[in-house]
């Protein structure tokens, strides 16, 4: 079994309180963005489930989400051994969610190649044991998100006329330090209200909090956004606690991105 499994990107993110177990309570719209890590389950006969990486560096260790996705399930459910293999293409501490993405990945496939017969809810709430962003990839869909990240409920917001282009900065920034870098307030607008203004309005109502703190750490990150308004995005932020920053236009658009403010990525279509 094959699995495309995609990255997100936050449209506004809020972060309006440090709760007792020391995570935040936060708003935003979590967006579906096409670009893809590839997963291939194969289940074995016999033996240990394994797990072998390609494409983007990351090492197979058991902290990885995809073995954790695995074990999480095995702990309720008689699974077989299996062999993943993931072609890792998302970048991480990128605030694209990627990791998060590759579990979700796999607990839908395990469901469906091992016919547990999880619903969507219950895939849901396994997902959020696995990482706050977790769930919203098992739906897929654009979302507002409240509490940690886990309370979704579906938004009406289509971009699909727009062109959305990402820029990942040399930089990779860890979302615990990130949280633990931001000053929680309440949010200054309705971010749902906000989203029905014109997309050029954007810009002055939908703010992601994390970006005061990460541009004083990392100037280099808010000189991408700049660079992205420079080209003519209609609205550019960064994504999650960074450091992808995505620039929405209008128009397709080719970018002469210099090698010195990052990777440019462009969306896929996969069919
Ligand atoms: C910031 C966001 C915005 O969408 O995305 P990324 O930038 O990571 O993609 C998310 O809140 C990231 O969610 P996720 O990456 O799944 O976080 P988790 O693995 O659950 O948590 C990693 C760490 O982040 C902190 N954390 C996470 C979520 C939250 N609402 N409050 C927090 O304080 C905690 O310190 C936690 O130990
Ligand atoms: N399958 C995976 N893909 C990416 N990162 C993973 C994976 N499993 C574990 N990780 C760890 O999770 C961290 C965050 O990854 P990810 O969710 O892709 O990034 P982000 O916080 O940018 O959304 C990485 O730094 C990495 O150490």
């Amino acid at each position: 079994m094959i699995a495309y499994a995609n990255a997100k990107i936050n449209i506004g993110l809020n972060i309006t309180e440090k709760r007792a177990d020391g995570y935040h309570s936060l708003e935003s719209i979590f967006y579906p963005y096409p670009i893809y890590d590839i997963i291939e389950l194969h289940p074995k006969a016999s033996g240990m489930t394994s797990l072998e990486i390609t494409g983007i560096d990351l090492a197979p260790d058991a902290d990885n989400l995809c073995l954790r996705a695995y074990d999480l399930l095995a702990e309720r459910y008689s699974l077989p051994p299996v062999h993943i293999h993931l072609h890792k293409q998302i970048p991480f501490g990128a605030g694209l969610g990627g990791g998060s993405s590759d579990a979700a990945a796999l607990l839908k496939m395990l469901n469906a190649q091992c016919a547990l017969g999880l619903s969507e809810k219950e895939l849901c709430a396994e997902a959020s044991r696995l990482g706050a962003d977790c769930p919203f990839f098992i739906i897929n869909k654009p979302m507002y998100a409240i509490g940690i990240g886990t309370d979704l409920s579906a938004v009406d917001l289509d971009l699909s006329e727009k062109y959305i282009v990402l820029i990942k900065p040399n930089v990779h920034v860890s979302t615990a330090e990130a949280y633990r870098g931001v000053s929680p307030r309440p949010a200054e607008f309705d971010l749902v209200d906000s989203l029905k203004l014109p997309l050029q309005d954007w810009k002055f109502y939908i703010k992601n909090d994390f970006e005061d703190s990460i541009f004083l750490q990392y100037p280099e990150i808010q000189d991408v956004k700049l660079f992205l308004y420079e080209q003519g995005a209609v609205y550019a932020s960064m994504s999650g606690s960074g450091s992808t920053v995505y620039g929405i236009f209008d128009e397709p658009v080719t970018l002469d991105v210099p090698d010195e403010l990052g990777k440019v990525y462009y969306p896929l279509d996969i069919g």
